[in-house]
């Protein structure tokens, strides 16, 4: 895990106020949108504001990531745009193909080379959110060295499903799973699709726990007000704080006598637990947590 993505919180590009405010709320990333947050006679506004706002204001504390449009919507204005401010992540909506990934990284590389930017610099991430996109999703997770995450967008990937959102979730089960062996397989983060009904915190914890069981690295955000919740449920407890210290603890001192193998409060420790330890305590970190 190179960076916790526990909340990606989408930002409408076209509302100056939300873009300057969006840093100060506790998100790991911010996502402004410049797809469908942003009605068809904004799209130019909403990328002028979001250039200006990379250039102006301070994002340092988070990770950004834009939504853009397809390629053939203007996309390629919105990544040229996005590139030269700065942007760390272009996320591709609806991303069907593998090969819809590789059209996206030729035109941030004709960029990234047209203005002196490191070849390399700018990460992409795929919105998958169609039954198409859900099968690819493998070929699409491996298709660019710059992918660093795929997200599942359940709004869209359901209404082309011919159904909605149910409390149990069971409608999304399959994409959440394949999405996940996807990511998992490419090495990337897996994010979770957004929960809608901003003032049903127990739905979205509930909706949290579930994702965060299955594997997911995070879930995209809507809301200010929904931060709090995804990163309290992502936050270890204590117990699972310390068991985690005593393991890292454990494996320091193994390897300064030269073993190979550890053994901790009487379980083996290898390698697959060494890392979910390292996990644990980041995530404490990022908690608030007091690890040292
Ligand atoms: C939902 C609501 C209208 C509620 O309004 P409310 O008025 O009740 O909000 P309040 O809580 O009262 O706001 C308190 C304070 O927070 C500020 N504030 C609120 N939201 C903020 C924010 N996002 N960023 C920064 N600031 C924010 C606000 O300005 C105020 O600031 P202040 O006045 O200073 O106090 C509002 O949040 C909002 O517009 N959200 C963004 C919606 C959006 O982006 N949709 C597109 C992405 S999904 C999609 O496309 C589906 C998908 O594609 C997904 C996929 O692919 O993953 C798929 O297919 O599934
Ligand atoms: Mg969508």
């Amino acid at each position: 895990m190179d960076k916790l993505r526990r909340t990606m919180m989408f930002v409408p590009g076209a509302n100056p106020g939300m873009l300057r405010d969006a840093p100060i709320y506790g998100a790991d990333a911010i996502m402004f949108d410049l797809e469908d947050a942003v009605s068809l006679k904004e799209k130019d506004t909403a990328r002028m504001l979001v250039y200006s706002a990379l250039k102006t204001f301070d994002y340092s504390s988070v990770e950004t990531v834009v939504r853009v449009n397809a390629l053939d919507a203007g996309g390629d204005q919105d990544i040229e745009a996005m590139v030269l401010g700065g942007i760390n992540v272009v996320r591709l909506p609806k991303t069907e193909t593998a090969q819809d990934i590789i059209d996206v990284d030729a035109v941030i590389t004709a960029v990234e080379e047209k203005y002196g930017i490191q070849n390399g610099t700018t990460h992409m991430m795929a919105a998958i959110e169609s039954a198409e996109g859900v099968l690819n999703a493998r070929e699409i997770a491996q298709a660019s060295s710059r992918m660093i995450g795929i997200a599942l967008g359940a709004e869209d990937y359901l209404t082309s499903q011919h159904t909605h959102r149910s409390t149990d979730g069971a409608e999304l089960s399959f994409a959440r799973n394949y999405i996940l062996h996807a990511a998992r397989e490419a090495g990337i983060a897996a994010i979770d699709t957004v929960y809608t009904q901003v003032d049903n915190e127990e739905g979205l914890r509930h909706e949290t726990a579930l994702i965060k069981q299955l594997g997911f690295d995070g879930k995209s955000v809507i809301n200010p007000r929904q931060i709090p919740v995804i990163n309290g449920v992502f936050a270890p407890a204590l117990a699972e704080v310390q068991k985690a210290r005593e393991i890292v603890a454990g494996l320091k001192e193994a390897e300064a006598k030269g073993a190979g193998v550890v053994s901790v409060n009487g379980q083996m420790v290898d390698k697959p637990v060494v890392e979910r330890a390292q996990y644990t305590i980041a995530l404490a970190k990022a908690s608030g947590m007091e690890v040292d």
